[in-house]
């Protein structure tokens, strides 16, 4: 019989040596264990039904789980971001990569949420009222960061705390990835003032890849981040109509109808007009 190295002597086997508990690795610093670490006592915590209806708990998992990927959105769209202002472009470039990525996940993940199905999701959504995703204020974060600025959300929102009032105040006030994109250009010697010189510019990068590769690489980047954010938005109306079909919303709005006027909505209209003219 094949011998199993004991997993609690650093994978050697019994004849080896086993090096002093002292010199394992990791454990000279703040003595952490995966659940410290993590804070899983905390994080497990976290999850509070309001009914004893079966499905609840995967309605609370999902949103904590889109909450956790906002928050590391916008960690690394603030980076990008000053990458962009620092004309590290590559850098922009590999955080943008990353952001997709996860922007796949939330698309993806909506089908976890559609295994509920309409009558079970019943059982609780009226104790939902009047809490409804139209108040996520790291959502709203993203749209003000990615160039959506709408300081008409702050006004229509429900329940804010100052906190978070704060905080969608001080977006309004930062520059956006646009801006910052807007600045690259410049950096690189494209005129980027009003949108007729943005757009000859852009036609500019396309056709000389040569000479600005790097800021067109970068504006078919936050073309992937727009393109997918509008893939979340569709994908959002289409689990909606599945579970409540022509309901109103539980945050006061008309539901799936105002969700569809929100469908044509883009971040960089000049990156998608370009494409008629080139
Ligand atoms: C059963 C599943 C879901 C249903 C039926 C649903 C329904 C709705 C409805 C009807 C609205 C419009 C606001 C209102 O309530 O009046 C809305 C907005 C919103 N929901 Fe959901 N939602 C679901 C799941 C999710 C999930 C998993 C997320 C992820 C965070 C989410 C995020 C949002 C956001 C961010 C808005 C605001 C969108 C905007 O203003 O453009 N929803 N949802
Ligand atoms: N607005 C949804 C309820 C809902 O999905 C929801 C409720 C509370 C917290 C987050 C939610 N997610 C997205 O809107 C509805 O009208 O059914």
């Amino acid at each position: 019989m094949a011998q199993h190295p004991d997993p609690y002597a650093g994978g050697v086997t019994p004849d080896q040596e086993i090096s002093p508990p002292s010199a394992h690795f990791g454990e000279d610093g703040a003595r952490l264990s995966y659940g410290t670490y993590l804070r899983l006592g905390e994080l497990l915590d976290q999850q509070r039904l309001e009914t004893d209806a079966h499905d609840e708990l995967l309605f609370i998992t999902i949103h904590q789980v889109y909450e956790l990927w906002f928050k590391q959105l916008l960690h690394e769209l603030e980076a990008a971001r000053q990458a962009m202002f620092d004309d590290r472009l590559w850098w922009a470039r590999h955080l943008l990569n990353r952001v997709h990525e996860i922007e796949r996940i939330l698309i993806e993940q909506v089908g976890v949420l559609e295994t509920m199905t309409p009558q079970d999701f019943l059982q609780f959504r009226a104790r939902l009222a009047p809490a409804s995703g139209f108040q996520s204020v790291q959502f709203r974060e993203l749209e003000f960061i990615s160039g959506a600025k709408d300081a008409a959300f702050l006004r229509r929102f429900r329940g804010l705390t100052e906190a978070e009032a704060a905080r969608l105040r001080r977006r309004l006030d930062e520059p956006t990835l646009w801006d910052a994109f807007l600045a690259a250009m410049r950096a690189h010697d494209l005129a980027a003032g009003t949108d007729d010189e943005v757009s000859a510019s852009l036609r500019i990068a396309a056709h000389d890849r040569g000479g600005y590769g790097d800021v067109w690489e970068l504006a078919e980047a936050l073309m992937s981040h727009d393109e997918l954010s509008a893939g979340w938005r569709a994908r959002h109306v289409t689990m909606v109509e599945r579970m409540i079909g022509t309901k109103t919303g539980t945050g006061g709005s008309s539901g799936a109808s105002y969700l569809r006027s929100r469908l044509d909505f883009r971040y960089y209209p000049l990156l998608w007009e370009l494409r008629s003219w080139l």
